[in-house]
This record gives structure tokens, sequence and C-alpha cells, in this order.
């Protein structure tokens, strides 16, 4: 039996509580989900309603405090070596060229130069930076270090690949660019995709499935089904059926941000992470 491309993944139950010296700090509460195989689902929520800690639980770095994560129909407690992820920032190591950036878990798995380079080269021509392989990545603008990342994630052919605003630091023409580069990735892939975003356009045109987050503790507030067909053109957002899941997303989002800003909320926390939450909409 061949390996699967792509994996379901279930969230059931799911809590995570922190603890810190302030105090517990409840991010995630009663979270429950599914994933389809091979889809592409977006998150998105109000800030600090633990989109980021969803992922981390998804890739096993974290561990929920309550409830599961299943993948496959089988509960996951261990990192799993076909999930990969691509964060806000590229960190490609510097003093490697980009094809041994994108090399780099191959190598990690023991796998031989020459196999390992033709799969970077590879992988190097479906994100367009074949003319940069022995390039170093301060040599590349961002969107082009961000493909290399996306690259290096797909070089262990994962079924399941995690991404927290892989965008977010680029500019706004760039983002478009790498929205559609990113749904032909996925399409020639196939895996599933959890990706986590602030813009509600990137959501609509890349996922087939939006996950809206409550404020925190969160969980989904509502799944909304994209359902545009695909691919889908340049000229969406101006497509009267995109508008509206515009309008709704936003809809959700705002009562959320109305309620956390009449101090509904179970309270703040100092983030405790490296990753940007600049240009959050809410
Ligand atoms: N390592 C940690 N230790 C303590 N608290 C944490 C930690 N990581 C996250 N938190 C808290 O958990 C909550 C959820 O954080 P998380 O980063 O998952 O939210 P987010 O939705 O990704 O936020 P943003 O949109 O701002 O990136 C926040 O209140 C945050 O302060």
């Amino acid at each position: 039996m061949s390996a699967p491309v792509a994996n379901e993944i279930r969230f059931e139950g799911l809590g995570l509580e922190y603890t810190t010296k302030a105090g517990p700090i409840q991010a995630i509460k009663n979270l429950t989900g599914t994933v389809p195989a091979g889809k592409f689902v977006s998150l998105i929520g109000p800030s600090g309603c633990g989109k980021s800690s969803l992922l981390d639980i998804a890739s096993s770095l974290v561990r929920p405090t309550s409830g599961s994560m299943l993948v496959d129909g089988k509960e996951v407690r261990e990192p799993r070596a076909s999930t990969s992820m691509v964060f806000q920032e590229a960190a490609l190591l510097p003093w490697r060229t980009i094809l041994d950036n994108v090399a780099f878990p191959l190598e990690v798995r023991g796998v031989g130069k020459r196999a390992r380079h033709d799969r970077a080269r590879e992988l190097l021509r479906t994100v367009g930076l074949e003319g940069f392989a022995e390039q170093r990545p301060n040599s590349l603008s961002g969107g082009m270090r961000q493909r290399a990342a996306i690259a290096r994630a797909l070089s262990t052919e994962p079924t399941l690949l995690l991404m927290d605003e892989p965008f977010g630091a680029l500019d706004q023409q760039t983002r478009m660019i790498m929205c559609t580069q990113l749904t032909e990735i996925w399409e020639q892939f196939g895996c599933t995709v959890l990706f986590v975003t602030h813009d509600i356009g990137e959501a609509i045109a890349l996922s087939d499935l939006v996950w809206v987050m409550s404020r925190r503790p969160g969980s989904i507030k509502r799944e909304v089904v994209v359902d545009l067909p695909r691919p889908r053109a340049a000229d969406l957002p101006t497509n009267p059926r995109f508008q509206e899941l515009e309008a709704e997303l936003w809809s959700l989002l705002r009562e959320e941000a109305d309620a956390m800003h009449l101090g509904t909320s179970t309270g703040s926390a100092t983030k405790d992470r490296t990753h940007s939450t600049a240009g959050d909409p809410v």
C-alpha cells in the first residue's frame, strides 16, 4: 500500500493552558474540528486567540492539556516526520546556499548528497528559484526567501503542512503572487494544509474552509465553506461571492473584536513568542 499524500486531522475537545509566573493562561478551550485530508484550511481570529498555539499542537511541539488530536483517526502525541511547518520568517541558515538550505531536512535524515541535491533542485524549480540555487539567503528578496522556506518544508514530502502567517512579513503585491504560487504548489503536492493568516482576502483566495476562532480562550466559532471554484482568478476580489464571504468573515471577526474591547474576554496576557503580531486587523 502506498503512503498517503494527505492526512485528515481532527481536534477533539482540545484545551491548552499555559502555566506562567502570573498564573495560568487558558489559550484554547474545547476546540473541536476536522481538517479533511488534502484540504486547505485557514485559521483567522483576533490576536491572541490561540491560532499559533493550535499549530504548535498540530505539530506536536506542544501537548494539549485536555482533549486530543487525531491523525487519520489515531491519537498523536509525538512529532511526526510527515508534518512540516513554515513560519513568518523564513529562518534560512545564512552561511548555506539556497540549495543546501532546501536540502537540509534531507541531510538531517541521512539522504546522500546527490539525491538530496537532485530533490532540492526539483523543488527550487517548483517554486521558481532554479536560478538561485548557489546564492546565499541574504542576496534574495523576502518573497524569494519565503519560497525557499516552502521548498525546504516540502523536501520531506509532508502529508500535513502547517503555515503560520508565512506571508505576514511581505508586501501586498508579493503576498498576492505568493498566494497564486502556493495554490499551484499545493495542488501539485496534494497535502493537507492548515494556514494561519490575519488577511481575510488571503484566507478566501487560498482555502476550502476558513475557521473563524473566537477570542481567547480560542475555539472554532464558525467554519465557513469557501464555495468558489478553482482555479481562482486574479480578479477574484471583484467576484460577488468573494465579497459576500469577505463580509461574513469580517462580521464574525468584528463580533469577537468588539467583545474583546468591551472586556468580555478572559483577561489579558503578554505574548511570549518571537513572531510579530503587527498588522492585526482586529
Ligand atoms: N509559551 C507561552 N507561554 C505563555 N503564554 C503563551 C505562550 N504562547 C502563547 N501564550 C498565550 O496564549 C494566548 C494565545 O497565543 P497565540 O500565540 O496562540 O495566539 P494567536 O492567535 O496566534 O495570536 P496572534 O494573532 O497575535 O499571533 C495568548 O494570550 C498568549 O499570550
